[in-house]
């Protein structure tokens, strides 16, 4: 009797290191703040979930798959209203009523740019995740108007080279995109063959990749293995590879992190050296003691600049910082690159299904070229040159060729109206999962329902709810271009289109990506076709900003034209 109730120390100890730390975490959790500290104009929270789990709060059922999540939330509040859950120590709240949305999307009482988003993210659950903090200050500026049919000829230059060679690999060789540019140019498949199997969104990544990498750091960064690298380190810290499995690699291998961001950092200083040396002579002398640089010398600058750094270093008076530079980079290439590749493979895989919008967009291109060859022939009477299929082109003499004509590459790019809706609604259909931002005016945000949500909360909304609604899409299943191509549909529902965000943080790269896009899927059918060889898709819906992505790799054929 007395023996059963005798308490084993041990396994008291052990219930008390368990127990211990988990109300202490309890007691410490963040809190909404209290009514009192709250404004007169509160009103009710909205309904909130602090799951089982103190701090970790629903981490785990939200981080998994976040569609789902939401789906499965939404449906519990009654009349889709707004509802509030625990994320590892942050609170959030997600609103569905059109008035909120666009409160989110315009209002001042809520702010945060997406890159600061991932910090605070990751705050909450891994501190210092980005020891290396990514920025988007120096290079967005330059995506101006005036810059855009400079950037539109870097493009076409650039895709001129890559294009073709994806005609000439040998199939899976996805190894081979990692390779300098001049070891490419050798056909590495049969003369003969007339079609090459490619993995789709294995091969737009390397493809969208390489024309960022390109036109952000110039021809160099692809000629002397630099690429590899670069990517490779790129590679080992996207987050795009999923929030739950960057955290536990990040975990599991901050060294290996570390080791990531040195090497892009190494990366970056070798570029920016090599253009501030270019520039510095440029200029007749380099830096004044003072660290400024001298006036600019006898030499005058003839030549375009060769990349987005080039243009950024001869725009700047003063050394630029190494670490700065290579954050900037590493955001540039983080926003301009996980959704422009999968938008891309997306686009190429519904052309391939889709016989009438790929006769609708092939007309398109042909009246463009077309335009494009009258206008030349009328300012540059001479015939223009011949382009043989399989000619390699040099990148220098092609920008030198499009210097020549009159025709500007943007209007070209720009007029693609049926290109562009296909890539709207790739977008819609394949769309960014949820938007968010973080309140913060003092008394928080008054709903339209009422609620109140507090300073600090993420607020956020799911854009793939927009997209999909049958209230706000006819058919919204349906893969349809003509929604974009009619304006009335665009009006008829103000909220229904979202690929590029909107409000106070719209896309700063919308236009160069859809420039990007619309080139890549140009040069492709002007070399030959695309046919689907998967047969369908299983996919992994796309999370926080990023865009649905297959399960399993997507093989598509391409046919060289006879
Ligand atoms: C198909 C490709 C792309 C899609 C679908 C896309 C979509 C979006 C969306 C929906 C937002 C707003 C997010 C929000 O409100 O929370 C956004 C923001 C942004 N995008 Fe893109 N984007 C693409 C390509 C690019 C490219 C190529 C660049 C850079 C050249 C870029 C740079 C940015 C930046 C810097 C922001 C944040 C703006 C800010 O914080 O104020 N994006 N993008």
């Amino acid at each position: 009797m007395s023996e059963s109730r005798h308490i084993d120390p041990v396994v008291l100890a052990m219930v008390m290191a368990i127990v211990t730390p988990i109300v202490i975490v309890y007691m410490h959790q963040k809190r909404a703040p209290s009514r009192s500290r709250q404004t007169a104009s509160t009103g009710p929270l909205p309904p909130s979930q602090r799951g089982f789990l103190p701090y970790v709060g629903v981490a785990l059922t939200f981080l998994k798959d976040i569609n789902a999540f939401l789906d499965k939330k939404r449906t519990e509040h009654p009349n889709d209203g707004p509802f509030r859950f625990l994320v590892a120590g942050k609170w959030w709240s997600v609103v569905y009523a059109t008035e909120d949305i666009k409160l989110v999307l315009n209002g001042k009482e809520s702010e945060l740019s997406f890159l600061k988003g991932f910090e605070e993210l990751m705050e909450g659950l891994l501190p210092k995740a980005f020891t290396f903090v990514p920025r988007h200050h120096f290079f967005l500026p330059l995506f101006r108007e005036g810059n855009m049919e400079w950037f539109c000829r870097l493009l076409a230059a650039e895709v001129e080279i890559q294009v073709p060679l994806l005609f000439r690999l040998p199939a899976y060789a996805h190894d081979t995109l990692k390779r300098p540019v001049q070891s490419l140019s050798t056909p590495s498949m049969h003369e003969n063959a007339s079609s090459n199997l490619i993995d789709l969104f294995e091969t737009c990544r390397h493809v969208v990749m390489r024309l960022n990498l390109r036109v952000l750091l110039g021809p160099r960064i692809l000629q002397d293995g630099l690429y590899g690298q670069y990517y490779a380190a790129f590679d080992t810290i996207d987050p795009e590879k999923g929030l739950v499995d960057t955290m536990t690699s990040l975990l599991l291998g901050p060294k290996k992190k570390e080791e990531a961001w040195a090497t892009l950092r190494e990366i970056t200083r070798q570029v920016l050296e090599h253009y501030e040396e270019k520039e510095s002579d440029a200029r007749g002398g380099g830096y004044r003691n003072d660290g400024t640089m001298k006036a600019q010398g006898a030499q005058e600058q003839q030549e375009p600049p060769e990349c987005v750094l080039d243009l950024l270093v001869r725009q700047s008076n003063v050394p630029l910082d190494v670490e700065e530079v290579a954050g900037d980079v590493f955001a540039f290439v983080l926003a301009a690159f996980t959704n422009t590749y999968a938008v891309l493979a997306w686009s190429l895989w519904e052309l391939a299904g889709n016989p009438e919008v790929r006769e609708r967009f092939l007309a398109e291109c042909g009246r463009l070229q077309q335009q494009k060859e009258r206008e030349q022939r009328e300012h540059h009477p001479r015939p223009p040159q011949s382009r043989g299929r399989g000619e390699s082109y040099p990148e220098e003499k092609l920008l030198e060729r499009n210097n020549e004509t009159v025709t500007s590459f943007l209007a070209v790019v720009d007029g693609c109206k049926v290109a562009r809706a296909i890539i709207e609604e790739v977008i819609r259909l394949h769309t960014p999962g949820l938007f968010f931002r973080k309140v913060v005016a003092p008394s928080g945000i008054l709903l339209s329902t009422g609620h109140q949500v507090p300073v600090g909360d993420f607020l956020a909304f799911s854009a793939r709810y927009i997209h999909t609604s049958p209230a706000l899409h006819t058919n919204p299943d349906r893969f349809d271009i003509e929604r974009h191509l009619m304006e009335r549909e665009k009006k008829r529902a103000d909220l229904s289109a979202l690929q590029w965000g909107g409000g106070r943080h719209p896309c700063l790269g919308a236009r160069f990506a859809v420039m990007e896009m619309v080139m890549i899927m140009r040069r492709i059918y002007q070399d030959g076709n695309v046919s689907r060889v998967t047969e369908m898709i299983e996919t992994h819906k796309g999370q926080l900003g990023t865009s649905d992505k297959p399960v399993r790799p997507v093989y598509v054929a391409l046919e060289r034209a006879v």
